[in-house]
């Protein structure tokens, strides 16, 4: 484990793609930030809470357990939430940290409601921290935007007052915003911006357990790809007019884009528009000005831009919102009107303005030069969207992946009054979208695109077109003519998991440790009836993990976004089966650090589920969680503000038993099935790779031979065959 490793590993624009798809997983990115040792504060956070917690639980745990828990010195066996948790010292801090008293909120009075409808939040546009928190406390601050370094936020008020505050170092910040239901996210600044990029833990479990894994993309960013270096400043001033880019045509169509039928259909009818406007002008009907394309990153929104103003036939005029935006004030809506200005002169043309949100963000109380700035290239934009007749054949197609922040002004009829939304595809999306990506790319005949679509559940198109590039470029150094399955598969791995350090070398003693590690993820995984199936396992190190296993979540299971409660028990029951594996077969005394990230994880999951989630009986009922279930992406649950001392000692018990229960169930499983585990890992020592296929056939081999021993107590759960 290593924080140096972080920033250039998770520099990518993938965490932008993970902010937009849930904010819990933003929450924990800035969780993940490294910390110096938290200041002692007098109030209790969330997050104070889970350690103190996870402390008593530590003591519940096997004496092999707490070691690990409490010496988190390096020993390179590191697994996947490492990565992603706070620093040692953070960790060791809290859990010889005396306990303290137990006090929520900012203080007593705050917890009643009419005293709380009395707050009165402070005046300006600068606040100081202290305040700040406490209006937080008091249910009083809507959503926060960390700036990308995380040096001060601006906050929206439940009142819509906006406000700017500078940030002191405080770790527990982010569990005071999560616990008060404040909805978090970061400034995207430019495309360059560097964002931990993670998909990691249970909120995006492409795979799990012993790794370290994110999607990454090159960061071309679709279409604009122009010369619009990221570089702003008194350089561009004199050149403030060429902020946009002309195509007098795109050649792309609607084929090229894949996977997105709907969209297509209603963006048919703006083409139908811009080809036959007398047809529409004729009945007096008043052609759309605006449609906004809403999706997560990746999805093809620029793609799709195009292939409109492809298939009309029309130019295509592209900026990047952000672009708009510059040093000076000013300079935003003079390029805004240079722009319509030139698109009016090529109409019948589509002008496509990527990023909204980066600008049309809602207008309110200013909050420094920057907003005034923003304030006055948005109020361009809109003056020159009133000011053309629908009829000017001039259609603004606009992406965005943050609807809910745009101004509402932007979205009123004859502005941006149609939405198109384009989602990541569907498992018959993602194989139209390799096809598309194949083209002109020499496939061999053991390729079967409909697998690949299987395997890349929550891949944007934006991904799935790195995967086969990524492919080619292993087919040609690899001197092979076409690309094979074999390229597919380790382009993929790659992606997910970073490339494998083939030079490290590991002792014999450690890749026994870790090869029993990772067998036992993979067969509490195999064994534990509804849960995803084990694509692969690893013991070759990448990133910072000493090894991996792979499992592929459904495909309804991440479409719907839903986990149920079982899912999320078993869950849990997976993470603990490494440690455990350790523990049984190299006693209390010699086991590792290495798990120390799964405990976290599964500390983690056990909370969610009981605070917010819903999805704890005893909890649950007295309906403290807004409710059960898709909480994951964005909307963050609504909670309560405060609570007793009786709930939160009720909370710790509940997550204490939950992962209690999992470790229970887990352990029963390796102990009753232990051949199998030897037998995993053996393999895994000899081969450091077993596939998913190969997996199943040992562990189905094993349970046959163990069920005609007959007294194995393992049969009686069946292996669940993906
Ligand atoms: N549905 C799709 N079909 C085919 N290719 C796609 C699709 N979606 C994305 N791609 C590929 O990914 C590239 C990037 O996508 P694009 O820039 O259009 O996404 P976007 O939604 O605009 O993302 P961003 O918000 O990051 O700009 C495209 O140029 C295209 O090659
Ligand atoms: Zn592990």
């Amino acid at each position: 484990m290593s924080f140096a490793t972080r920033p250039e590993a998770l520099a990518t624009k993938a965490g932008r793609r993970a902010f937009a798809r849930n904010t819990e997983a933003l929450r924990s990115q800035l969780l993940g930030v490294p910390r110096r040792p938290s200041r002692v504060t007098a109030k209790f956070s969330a997050k104070q809470l889970t350690e103190n917690l996870a402390s008593e639980l530590v003591a519940k745990l096997p004496k092999a357990a707490l070691a690990s828990l409490l010496s988190l010195s390096t020993t390179g066996v590191a697994s996947a939430a490492d990565v992603f948790a706070p620093p040692p010292e953070t960790n060791t801090t809290t859990i010889n940290q005396a306990p303290q008293s137990v006090q929520f909120g900012a203080s007593a009075p705050l917890t009643a409601p009419e005293v709380r409808s009395e707050y009165q939040l402070p005046e300006g546009n600068q606040w100081r921290y202290s305040d700040f928190v406490n209006a937080v406390e008091a249910g009083k601050v809507e959503r926060v935007r960390f700036s990308k370094d995380g040096s001060q936020l601006q906050l929206t008020a439940v009142d819509g007052r906006r406000a700017t505050v500078v940030l002191p170092n405080d770790p527990d910040l982010v569990d005071i915003l999560a616990k008060n239901g404040v909805d978090i996210s970061v400034s995207e600044g430019d495309q360059q911006g560097n964002y931990v990029a993670l998909l990691g833990n249970i909120l995006f479990p492409l795979i799990a357990f012993g790794g370290l894994f994110f999607l990454f993309r090159r960061s071309q960013n679709g279409g604009a790809g122009g010369p619009m270096g990221p570089m702003g400043g008194a350089m561009d001033f004199g050149r403030s007019k060429s902020k946009f880019q002309e195509v007098p045509e795109t050649g792309v169509v609607f084929d090229d884009v894949a996977g997105c039928d709907g969209a297509k259909l209603e963006l048919q009818e703006v083409v139908d528009f811009l080809k036959n406007p007398d047809k529409y002008t004729a009945l007096g009907a008043k052609i759309p000005k605006g449609c906004l394309l809403v999706g997560p990153p990746g999805t093809g929104k620029t793609l799709l831009a195009k292939a409109v103003a492809g298939e009309a036939g029309v130019p295509f005029f592209s900026c990047a919102a952000s672009e708009f935006v510059e040093v000076f004030v000013g300079v935003g809506a003079s390029r805004v009107r240079d722009l319509f200005e030139k698109a009016k002169a090529k109409a019948p043309c589509i002008i496509f303005i990527d990023e909204i949100d980066a600008v049309g963000r809602q207008r309110g109380a200013g909050m420094g030069g920057g907003n005034d700035e923003r304030e006055q290239t948005i109020n361009q934009l809109l003056t020159e969207m009133d000011g053309f007749e629908g009829n000017t054949g001039v259609i603004v197609l606009a992406a965005t992946n943050r609807p809910d922040v745009l101004d509402q002004a932007l979205l009123r009829p004859g502005r941006f009054d149609r939405q198109v939304t384009v989602d990541r595809p569907d498992v018959q999306g993602r194989v139209a979208i390799l096809k598309v990506h194949s083209r002109g790319k020499a496939l061999g005949k053991d390729v079967d695109l409909e697998k690949i679509a299987r395997r890349t559940p929550g891949f944007t198109g934006a991904d799935l077109q790195n995967l086969m590039n990524e492919a080619a470029i292993l087919a040609a150094r690899r001197n092979l003519k076409e690309i094979s399955k074999e390229e597919i598969a380790d382009a993929l791995e790659r992606i997910i998991a970073g490339p494998e350090k083939k030079g490290a070398v590991m002792s014999e003693k450690k890749r026994r440790l870790v090869a029993y590690h990772e067998a036992g993820h993979a067969l509490v995984g195999a064994l534990m009836p509804e849960y995803d199936p084990v694509t692969k396992i690893s013991i070759v190190p990448r990133g910072a993990a000493g090894g991996l296993t792979f499992f592929a979540p459904s495909e309804e299971r991440l479409e719907s976004g839903l986990y149920s409660r079982t899912y999320l028990e078993n869950q849990m029951a997976v993470a603990l089966g490494g440690r455990i594996a350790e523990e049984l077969i190299f006693g209390e005394d010699d086991i590792t650090t290495g798990a120390s990230g799964d405990f976290q994880q599964v500390t983690r999951i056990a909370r969610l589920m009981v605070t917010q989630l819903g999805l704890s009986k005893k909890l649950g009922q007295v309906a403290w969680s807004s409710s059960g279930g898709a909480q994951f992406l964005g909307a963050s649950a609504a909670q309560p503000a405060d609570f007793s001392q009786a709930t939160a000692d009720e909370i710790d018990n509940e997550v204490k038993e939950l992962v209690e229960r999992a470790y229970r169930r887990a352990k029963d499983l390796v102990v009753s099935n232990i051949d199998i585990l030897h037998k995993v890992a053996a393999v895994l020592i000899e081969k450091e790779n077993i596939d998913g296929d190969e997996f199943q056939q040992i562990v189905l081999a094993s349970q046959a031979q163990q069920y005609l021993k007959k007294d194995a107590p393992g049969v009686s759960i069946p292996y669940q065959a993906a």
